[in-house]
């Protein structure tokens, strides 16, 4: 294309952007005058509240961010265009200037190709800078033209220095990742990718996407992205907002589970036994236990009336409950019924009238009725199901029997249970424990969709807590085996999935690295063979990128001037060290006059952040510096694995600095 014609469509574009930007403000004052006059309009508080709370998100959906662009695509079909961004925009008419990218047009934006062109002549890309539209690249596919990977866009894009919190990548997703972005509703899938396969990333475009297509549906019943921790879900924070979608709930396991504080941390072996399956077996089988068969009848007088249940009936009452397999609360709940209900026979047959709602009610409330079932059926609290298993040797024997080894009874029981369930200092995995309990008592409602990211390290019974969740929804686990650093990690994902209720749901391979570059990638896969794992090997797409690996004198000085260095290039910094030499770095940082942050202070304005090995899970820096890889390897049971994380956390450099010798199979 002559360059007058290239500058006169950049031209146009321009202008097409600017309309758009008008227009989407023209949107938002519409949306932002009715939310004003919606109390107005609407008939009652409950509708005007329900009405607001749409506006009021429908507003926040229509902010415009001036750094991002409101478009990045254009499809030419024909003689048809649309442009592909991250949200509708329409004219005053109604008629589209923008389409949404998860729309069913924008489809082929994605996926369309030489070879199967979708009826796309003309696929457009917009290079952008600072939400200024500055180029386009064409692929004439009608022309057999197209870029694939080598797109200019994607490798600025995929190269540009990393800062501060995770973005979107609605612009350059790719075929294999829009397909799992785009799956139906109804599939759970199981993503394995490699460290920078964009797992993350397609588990949030997947709930943007779910939540366009099934708008109503789950916003009743709620869209939930689990992650690590804290620092990670700040880091993810942002991505949804920016694809417009404020209402979705992010958690850790722990938070899933939070219904004791947690106090305590476990020896090993304890936590080794707490989070292993034959728990909730264990648990059920303790909790069944409290059923006694009734041996005494039930004697009610009632005014002038005395009404007797025979203890056969009542057995019978308590096995037909027994086999429905109901939670226990509700079989509690369904005894009570079914006795009142033998009352209510008794006395319709003596005075000839149905009794009363009153009648009903009171005969379920009275105390006769109320000791049958506190000395057959008692009610159980979650929190003392457990506290009674873990400081009572005898009970824990009558459930556990052959399930669990004398030793491994052992390990669980505390050597000084506290006086009461209040007084007892829980551990997190006390806080599963207590969580299956009461998922046996009673169902919760669940979500209507859960991504669950970093899932390689969910031990069985965490995996049941989020099944508990999404019993009648979908799930997308995403994870890497090769990550796995809790001492229950999964080694089989089949495992993980029949544990979360979705054994069928398919295990999908993620396989072109965006985030590390080849050689920094080549480094840490010498780690592989060690990790006992049978995983896909990914591809990295950069060849830029740079490898330092230095033996150093004192790791202070070194890591301080390594810093400085790193500040002379754009893009964020962090220093990860094993968790106890954290501190000291960051004092030796601070003495020399460089500020740092931590890892959840996404917000912070400092380049430098410093890490311990054990919070870095899902994060990314442009310069990685790793203190004493052999530290991080010794601090912990699968310090290997944990270095494989480590080591691919950066996104342009890496610089690796080490007095003590390498860890074997990297040297
Ligand atoms: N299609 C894409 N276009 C541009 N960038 C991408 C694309 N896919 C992924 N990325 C980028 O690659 C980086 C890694 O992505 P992400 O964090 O989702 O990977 P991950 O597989 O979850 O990694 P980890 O296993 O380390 O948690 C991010 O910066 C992300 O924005």
């Amino acid at each position: 294309m002559p360059a007058t014609d290239l500058d006169t469509d950049l031209a146009a574009e321009r202008d097409h952007l600017a309309a758009s930007r008008v227009a989407l403000r023209h949107m938002r004052e519409r949306a932002e005058a009715l939310f004003a006059t919606g109390d107005k309009v609407a008939g009652d508080a409950y509708t005007a509240e329900q009405l607001g709370r749409h506006m009021a998100r429908r507003v926040a959906e229509l902010a415009d961010d001036p750094t991002t662009p409101l478009f990045f695509g254009k499809l030419t079909f024909g003689a048809d265009r649309h442009h592909v961004g991250r949200r509708h925009v329409t004219d005053e008419a109604g008629e589209p200037m923008v389409l949404d990218w998860r729309a069913p047009i924008s489809r082929a934006f994605y996926r369309a190709s030489a070879r199967d062109p979708q009826g796309v002549t003309v696929r457009r890309r917009f290079g952008f800078n600072a939400g200024e539209l500055t180029s386009f690249e064409d692929e004439h596919l009608d022309r057999g033209e197209e870029l694939g990977t080598a797109s200019r866009i994607l490798t600025a894009e995929i190269e540009r220095p990393r800062v501060g919190p995770m973005r979107d990548i609605v612009a350059t997703i790719q075929p294999e990742q829009d397909e799992l972005v785009r799956a139906d509703l109804a599939d759970s899938i199981c993503v394995q990718g490699a460290p920078g396969t964009g797992k993350t990333a397609v588990g949030l475009h997947r709930a943007a996407y779910l939540l366009y297509l099934h708008r109503e549906r789950l916003r009743r019943s709620g869209v939930l992205i689990v992650g690590p921790n804290r620092a990670f879900l700040s880091y993810i924070a942002a991505v949804l907002p920016a694809l417009g979608e404020v209402e979705v709930a992010q958690a850790t396991v722990e938070d899933l589970v939070a219904r004791v504080p947690v106090r305590a941390v476990d020896p090993p072996a304890a936590a080794a036994v707490k989070h292993d399956p034959r728990l909730a077996e264990v648990l059920r089988r303790a909790l069944h236990g409290y059923v006694r068969k009734p041996t005494d009848p039930i004697m009610v007088s009632d005014g002038s009336y005395r009404w007797r249940i025979e203890p056969e009936a009542l057995r019978r009452v308590v096995d037909e409950a027994r086999r429905e397999g109901l939670p226990y609360g509700t079989g509690r709940e369904r005894v009570r019924a079914r006795v009142v209900g033998l009352l209510q026979r008794q006395a319709e047959a003596r005075r000839a009238e149905s009794p009363s709602d009153a009648w009903l009610r009171r005969m379920g409330k009275c105390k006769q009725v109320t000791e049958f079932l506190d000395a057959c059926w008692p009610a159980v609290a979650p929190e003392g199901l457990v506290f009674t298993l873990l400081s009572d040797p005898a009970a824990l024997t009558e459930a556990a029997g052959e399930l669990l080894t004398a030793e491994e009874q052992q390990a669980l029981l505390w050597a000084k249970p506290a006086r009461t369930t209040k007084a007892t200092r829980w551990t997190a995995a006390d806080a599963i424990l207590i969580d299956e309990a009461a998922g046996l008592i009673e169902r919760a409602p669940g979500f209507g969709h859960i991504v669950v990211d970093e899932a390689q390290d969910l031990s069985p019974m965490q995996c049941r807590a989020i099944a508990r969740r999404s019993e009648h929804g979908s799930v997308t686990l995403l994870g890497d085996l090769a990550q796995g650093t809790e001492p229950w990690a999964a080694t089989d994902w089949r495992e993980s999935l029949a544990h979360l209720g979705k054994p069928d749901a398919a295990v999908v391979p993620l396989t072109i690295g965006f985030r590390v570059p080849a050689a920094v990638v080549e480094f840490a896969n010498r780690l592989l063979p060690a990790l006992g794992v049978d995983v896909p090997a990914a591809q990295s797409l950069r060849s830029d990128g740079e490898l330092a690996v230095r033996t150093v004198t004192e790791l202070e000085p070194a890591t301080v001037a390594e810093v400085r260095a790193a500040l002379a290039h754009d893009g964020s910094v962090a220093v990860i060290a094993a968790d106890d030499a954290v501190d000291r770095l960051r004092a030796a940082l601070a003495a020399a006059g460089v500020d740092s942050a931590t890892a959840d202070d996404v917000e912070t304005a400092a380049r430098v952040t410093v890490v311990p090995a054990t919070l870095v899970k899902g994060l990314e820096y442009d310069h990685v510096i790793v203190v004493e890889p052999a530290r991080i390897v010794t601090a912990e049971p699968r310090g290997l694995h944990r270095l494989y994380v480590v080591l691919t956390r950066a996104v342009s450099r890496l610089a690796v600095l080490h007095t003590d010798p390498l860890p074997a199979p990297l040297a």
